[in-house]
């Protein structure tokens, strides 16, 4: 069997909790059955022995192939790790999706995408990396009783996402905590309108106004107090003329929307301005979870 999932940009500015999109940065796992349970990783997390153990992917996995098979059975999983961990890229939710997707499959179980969306929902409680991850494309995603309502739209060719990966992480439920429980009307306004403005945006492909839609008053600025850095790579990023330039998910990374005839000078800008971080460009990802069985 063999499992390919996405990284993936949530929020893209006011969105928070619900916009996302996925990039063509994969993690790949192969699995065969075998009498012991072994593991092996590679790529990123490869140093870290809590990565290693991937209790996060087993504890899914095995719950459930034992919901669907009645079974405890042993498997080889060899993971192939691309997407950077505790980035904002959306590690955790490739992980959570792709156990599920890993746990159908071993189990020879008929499934479609919507059945592991709602599954993911349990174990990540908001949608916006779990739907992207699942779906591909742009997504927007809403939560009613345990059940994840989206929209994908599909990406076009002609953009490219210039990310920028700093070497710091920034955990997803501690940038959730510098977060007020309580926001202001004017503030939340704000960052709706721009969220609904932005849909239409994506929906209608109407790029060049992304940069007034992708501001946000809710969660972007007080994130990226802990790493104060992220306004420089912001200012840097637009100056180049970046479509709309975003904290990815929670942090750390930076997410840059171009076309791709400007990706390139974005790319060299921000690297050179900041060689202690890494900086790719990468295509935008319409497939999703890939599975093979
Ligand atoms: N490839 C992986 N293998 C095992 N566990 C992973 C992997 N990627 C992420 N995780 C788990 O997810 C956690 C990171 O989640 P989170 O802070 O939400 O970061 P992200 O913003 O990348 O989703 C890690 O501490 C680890 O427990
Ligand atoms: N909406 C969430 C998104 C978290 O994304 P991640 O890639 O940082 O896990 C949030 O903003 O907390």
């Amino acid at each position: 069997m063999f499992i390919s999932v996405p990284a993936t940009s949530a929020n893209l500015g006011p969105g928070f909790d619900t916009l996302g999109l996925a990039v063509d940065l994969r993690n790949e796992i192969t699995i065969t059955p075998s009498k012991f349970l072994s593991l092996s990783t590679h790529g990123e997390g490869d140093d870290n022995p809590k990565i290693k153990k991937n209790s996060l992917f087993l504890s899914i996995f095995n719950e459930n192939y034992k919901r669907l098979t009645g079974r405890d059975d042993n498997f080889r999983f060899e993971f192939h790790n691309r997407i950077p961990i505790s980035r904002g890229l959306g590690s955790s939710s490739a992980v959570i999706v792709a156990a599920l997707s890993a746990a159908y499959t071993a189990a020879d179980k008929r499934y479609n995408k919507r059945e592991i969306l709602n599954h993911a929902l349990r174990y990540e409680h908001h949608p916006d990396n779990i739907t992207p991850a699942v779906m591909g494309g742009f997504n927007v995603a809403c939560v009613e009783g345990d059940r994840v309502y989206s929209k994908k739209r599909r990406m076009p060719d002609y953009l490219k996402a210039v990310v920028v990966v700093p070497n710091r992480t920034i955990s997803t439920a501690k940038s959730r905590t510098v977060l007020p429980k309580m926001y202001r009307k004017e503030e939340t306004v704000y960052s709706l309108s721009r969220s609904s403005y932005m849909t239409a945006l994506f929906m209608s492909e109407s790029w060049d106004l992304l940069r007034i839609a992708s501001k946000d008053k809710l969660h972007q600025a007080r994130r990226m107090k802990m790493m104060p850095e992220l306004f420089d790579v912001q200012k840097l990023a637009l100056k180049h003329g970046a479509l709309m330039s975003t904290l990815s998910g929670s942090g750390s990374t930076f997410f840059n929307l171009t076309y791709e005839k400007d990706a390139n000078k974005i790319a060299q800008a921000l690297q050179a301005r900041f060689p202690q971080f890494r900086v790719f460009i990468l295509s935008l990802d319409n497939n999703g979870v890939i599975t093979k069985s």
